[in-house]
């Protein structure tokens, strides 16, 4: 008779029968149907994958900036400080997940790019969404989402509500440092603008840190965020231009030179004009 020794996984569960598995908890069942290649070329299912990681890694962006947003309206912003961290974090991830699809070659590409139509990541409303919410407002966009009613209300309160950004202005004003009024009940929809008494604010942050600590790194942190998403969209555009060329962009746009034009979005425009004059 064959005994079987104890090991370490001796007294692993193994019977789910009628207990919540890993699978379960994580409804893998769904998320591991839903890649559906259109041709039959083998990288698909790396185009697919790499598209979908992102938007459930932009889902937690966005999980995290809401709540980023509701500390700073009640005034807490230790907690935020670490979500905003995290954040940054996600996007550095994302900026190293262009090395993988960069193993893509342009023949490769080329056999799936007529399968794609006219869909393109310009129709994302979960990277509209973060755009908006980080203060890189453009109503215009918002037509791309008409045909998704919960989609574009959802895009739609963002567009309507302070930004991050705006939200930290707020907070300096409510610290008691002087902001224009109308900078401080602007319509919230409007494309970022530069505004000299915001930058006025940010550099007596910058001049007595000791002073307004909390802004200080609040300011810090979006700072890092913007950085690292400015990587983002230097290595969209690289990689871009390495695979597709100089092609129009399946979603209508110009394509490389659209998205080179994107390089020059600033999401907190006085927090980098303020550093000439320390
Ligand atoms: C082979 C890979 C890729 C190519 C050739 C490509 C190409 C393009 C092009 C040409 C555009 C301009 C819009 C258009 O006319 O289509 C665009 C926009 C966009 N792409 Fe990609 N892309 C690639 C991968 C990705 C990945 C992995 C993501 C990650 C989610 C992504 C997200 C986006 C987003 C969010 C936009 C809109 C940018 C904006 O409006 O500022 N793309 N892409
Ligand atoms: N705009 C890309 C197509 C594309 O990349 C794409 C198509 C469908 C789903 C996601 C995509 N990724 C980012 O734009 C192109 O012009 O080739």
């Amino acid at each position: 008779m064959t005994t079987t020794k104890p090991t370490d996984w001796h007294d692993a569960k193994l019977d789910f029968s009628k207990d919540m598995s890993y699978g379960d908890y994580l409804g893998l069942g769904q998320i591991l149907s839903a890649q559906h290649p259109l041709s039959p070329n083998h990288n698909e299912m790396l185009f697919i994958i790499q598209h979908q990681t992102s938007e459930l890694w932009i889902k937690l962006m966005l999980h995290e900036l809401h709540a980023v947003r509701q500390q700073m309206r009640t005034g807490d912003l230790p907690p935020a400080f670490k979500m905003l961290s995290r954040v940054a974090r996600i996007m550095d991830q994302l900026v190293h997940a262009w090395d993988v699809l960069a193993t893509m070659t342009p023949p490769e590409y080329t056999a799936i790019r007529p399968y794609l139509g006219q869909s393109s990541g310009f129709q994302s409303y979960q990277y509209r969404e973060l755009e908006f919410i980080l203060g890189n407002k453009n109503a215009t966009l918002m037509q791309v989402h008409l045909s998704a009613p919960e989609n574009y209300a959802k895009l739609d309160a963002v567009l309507t509500t302070p930004s991050i950004y705006d939200e930290a202005i707020l907070l300096m004003a409510r610290s008691g440092l002087t902001i224009e009024a109308n900078r401080l009940q602007q319509d919230w929809t409007l494309p970022m603008q530069s505004n000299a008494s915001v930058q006025a604010a940010w550099t007596q942050v910058y001049k007595a840190p000791e002073q307004h600590w909390a802004l200080y790194e609040l300011a810090e942190k979006l700072v890092d965020l913007e950085t690292s998403f400015r990587t983002w969209r230097f290595r969209h555009v690289t990689t871009v231009e390495r695979i597709i060329g100089f092609k129009t962009g399946t979603g209508g746009t110009a394509g490389v030179s659209y998205l080179r034009k994107m390089l020059d979005v600033v999401l907190f425009p006085e927090l980098f004009a303020l550093r000439t004059e320390l």
